[in-house]
């Protein structure tokens, strides 16, 4: 049996049973997804490779911006220098904690789009998971168009490239091109559309009962490793 790619539905009510019935608390996925992502990342774009540059993690209102705070955080603890683009914030505990763990590891927050990317090296999309519906709301618009514009700097989405359809994927008007995609939990059946060169999993944290009920088939990840490339 293949990986199974999940609808927005099934994504939902993965996360409302991974929280209610197998009572985890989001800081533990959030976390554990966080942890996966900046792994993933070091893994596909070494320090020596990165010397100099800045990592720009873009992080939304929700719960793919909170992946996108806590990545950031081990990317620094990783050696690398990550900054934050933070525009909305909530006034949620978790992110305002989250935030101000950013802020003590001495990273860079702004609430203004960078208007300068010379010093980019890669580009963390943490805007939009599995909850975004389309069309992006007009506050949204200037990152997403930072993003897609850009023809040089690798973009690395977190769970779903932002501003694509869950489902459906990139939007006709043309979207953004990650070129790492790390799906947390399971794939979702917009990364069947992914054509960028590296797509890992992450977030390994899947109870065998809940593997079972959703048909996830999700491959065994190698020892100790907390994420894993699938494509
Ligand atoms: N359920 C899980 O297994 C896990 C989920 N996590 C993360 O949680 C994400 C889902 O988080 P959320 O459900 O908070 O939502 P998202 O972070 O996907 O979306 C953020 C917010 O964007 C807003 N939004 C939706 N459509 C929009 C549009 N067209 N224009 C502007 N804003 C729009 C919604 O109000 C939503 O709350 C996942 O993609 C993943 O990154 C991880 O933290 C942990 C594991
Ligand atoms: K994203």
């Amino acid at each position: 049996m293949s990986l199974k790619y999940l609808t927005q539905d099934e994504a939902t009510n993965i996360d409302l049973e991974l929280f209610n019935e197998y009572k985890f608390s989001v800081d533990q996925l959030m976390e554990l997804a966080g942890l996966s992502c900046a792994t993933a990342i070091a893994k596909t774009y070494s320090r020596e490779q990165l010397a100099g540059k800045d990592i720009l993690v873009c992080c939304g209102p929700g719960n793919n911006g909170g992946d996108g705070l806590v990545c950031a955080r081990h990317l620094k603890l990783f050696g690398y220098q990550p900054m934050v683009y933070y525009p909305r914030r909530t006034e949620n505990t978790l992110y305002q904690n989250l935030t101000l763990q950013c802020t003590a590891m001495e990273i860079p927050l702004t609430e203004q789009i960078p208007q300068d990317v010379s010093k980019v090296g890669l580009i963390v999309d943490a805007i939009f998971g599995f909850s975004f519906r389309p069309p992006i709301r007009e506050q949204f618009i200037p990152i997403i168009n930072l993003m897609k514009n850009n023809e040089t700097i690798p973009i690395a989405s977190v769970d779903v490239p932002s501003g694509w359809d869950v489902e459906k994927g990139e939007p006709e008007t043309g979207g953004i091109k990650p070129e790492l995609l790390i799906s947390l939990t399971a794939p979702k059946i917009c990364a069947k559309k992914f054509e960028g060169k590296y797509h890992y999993l992450g977030g390994r944290f899947v109870p065998p009962g809940l593997q079972r009920k959703y048909n996830l088939n999700l491959p065994d990840y190698p020892g100790v490793e907390c994420c894993m490339l699938i494509k």
